[in-house]
């Protein structure tokens, strides 16, 4: 097993995987299927503002909820977990089945909460529950118009 896999943890491992981290500690989570700049960019600016990243990483089931398409996520967990952990940036990844991140949230008790732009902090659940503890939360703008979305257009077009 490459050594970067050892960043994936269970849910069961969480709070104590979370608590060896240095701080502060950023938690974002995402489904992540196809990578992309937009991504990278995205998980880099979240780890700079602060000291570790855990990325948590929606189950293939909670994909399906999402309604993002029948034939979603094209790539399943373990390799969405994988591709994640490879990252310099992503210190920690888990797995998460429910429909949104808060009790990954409430378990993890991150320092700051990130989620792209496209969120709006004050109305998802994952934001309100940690500014509700006292911690911070950041909604980074996009730099790069990708999306996996866009992406499977593409080559289904072509
Ligand atoms: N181009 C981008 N720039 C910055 N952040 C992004 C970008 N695309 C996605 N994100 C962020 O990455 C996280 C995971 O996003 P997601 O996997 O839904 O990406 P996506 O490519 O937009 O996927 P899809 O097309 O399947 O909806 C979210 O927090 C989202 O806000
Ligand atoms: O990759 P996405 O579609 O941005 O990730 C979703 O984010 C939702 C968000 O945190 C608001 O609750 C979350 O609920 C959903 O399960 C996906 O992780």
């Amino acid at each position: 097993m490459p050594n970067f896999e050892t960043k994936i943890c269970s849910r069961a491992e969480l709070q104590a995987r979370v608590a060896a981290l240095p701080k502060p500690v950023v938690l974002t989570n995402g489904v992540f299927d196809i990578l992309h700049r937009g991504h990278v960019t995205y998980l880099a600016q979240a780890r700079a503002l602060g000291a570790s990243l855990v990325v948590a990483a929606n189950t293939d089931a909670s994909v399906k909820r999402l309604g993002k398409g029948d034939d979603r996520p094209l790539n399943s967990l373990a390799d969405r977990m994988a591709v994640l952990a490879a990252l310099e940036s992503v210190s920690l990844v888990v797995e998460f089945d429910e429909d949104t991140a808060l009790d990954v949230v409430l378990e993890a008790r991150p320092d700051i909460y990130a989620k792209g732009g496209d969120y709006d902090m004050t109305a998802i659940p994952e934001g309100q529950a940690v500014l509700a503890y006292g911690g911070q939360v950041a909604a980074i703008d996009f730099e790069h118009d990708r999306s996996t979305t866009k992406l499977l257009k593409k080559v289904r077009a072509s």
